[in-house]
């Protein structure tokens, strides 16, 4: 890369800035609608060590669907490849909370990054014990992985998504009837809507997110997951990320990404970069608008992506 890292940054966040269209922020949980849709915010994590950030980029926000990365890591240390019994490996094609493929194929999801998916995920971690149990073990997990015990629930989130969320809880009740949904529906949703709730900023996001940049290493060393589970969570994210707009993502940006309806995307460049974008404001998919035009900006101005032929140095 010939250009600083910093200057490329600062422009990208300077053009975000005077976006005219900002997407629009969620509403179907009402906490998140409060939310203002000019912030902007981005922070890099490079995998020799450096951070660099623009905007907002030590404001939390509502993580969401990114929670679903570390649930399906954590769900596939507890129990390895027998998750694949219960959730697939194919993008859906659908909405992020849609329905309509339960019927077909026997109450299993997809994928583990759509919600019935996550959901079944989220089953899998409550592993007998009570949400709180559950939710504990997430946040302990986020507070290493990024090294900050400051990683917390925002409870007025979690408390608005449990009063509106009759989808998951369509979801969940459908799974259970497959058998595919073994504890209380209630504990399931509980555990789920509070990993959901996490707040982080986009620099613990980016920290968080380094052992998919560096082949499942933890930067102080500690392995989190072997090579080939942090292939495929990469994987995952690249074809399965961002629901059914999943293909345009990789067309635009060309990395293995999260979005969440908070408005954040965690994206991955391996043995490069781990980078968070967040904005508020999402597009017709539930995607943050301006996170993704973001990072659109970002691998064109790099020439960071998973298709292009590694760069010496
Ligand atoms: N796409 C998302 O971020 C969805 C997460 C949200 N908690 C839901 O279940 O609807």
């Amino acid at each position: 890369m010939t250009e600083d890292l910093t200057d490329i940054v600062a422009d990208i966040v300077a053009s975000m800035r005077s976006a005219p269209d900002r997407g629009r922020v969620a509403h179907y949980i009402p906490e998140l609608a409060k939310v203002e849709a000019r912030h902007f915010g981005i922070a890099i994590a490079t995998a020799d060590g450096q951070m660099v950030t623009g905007g907002d980029a030590d404001m939390g926000f509502s993580i969401q669907s990114i929670s679903k990365v570390f649930a399906l890591t954590l769900a596939v240390g507890k129990v390895g490849d027998q998750l694949w019994d219960r959730v697939g490996r194919e993008p859906s094609g659908t909405a992020f909370n849609s329905i309509v493929q339960l019927e077909h194929e026997q109450g299993i999801p997809r994928n583990p990054f759509i919600n019935a998916g996550a959901i079944v995920v989220a089953d899998v971690n409550l592993g007998g014990h009570q949400p709180r149990v559950a939710i504990g073990e997430m946040l302990r997990f986020l507070r290493y992985l990024a090294g900050d015990d400051d990683i917390a629930i925002n409870e007025a989130v979690a408390a608005s998504e449990t009063a509106s969320g009759f989808r998951n809880m369509a979801l969940a009740n459908y799974m259970r009837a497959f058998d595919n949904v073994r504890h209380p529906v209630e504990l399931v949703l509980g555990a789920y809507f509070h990993q959901c709730a996490i707040e982080m900023s986009c620099r613990q996001l980016a920290l968080a997110g380094r052992y998919l940049m560096l082949d499942g290493r933890h930067p102080d060393g500690g392995r989190v997951v072997s090579p080939r589970r942090a292939r495929r969570i990469n994987a995952l994210m690249l074809t399965c990320g961002h629901y059914d707009a999943s293909g345009d993502f990789a067309f635009r940006v060309g990395m293995p990404g999260k979005s969440g309806v908070g408005g954040g995307i965690l994206a991955i460049v391996p043995g490069r970069a781990s980078i968070a974008v967040w904005s508020p404001g999402l597009n017709a998919s539930g995607n943050s608008q301006l996170g993704t035009l973001a990072l659109e900006e970002l691998s064109s101005r790099t020439g960071w992506s998973i298709f292009s032929p590694p760069v010496a140095g």
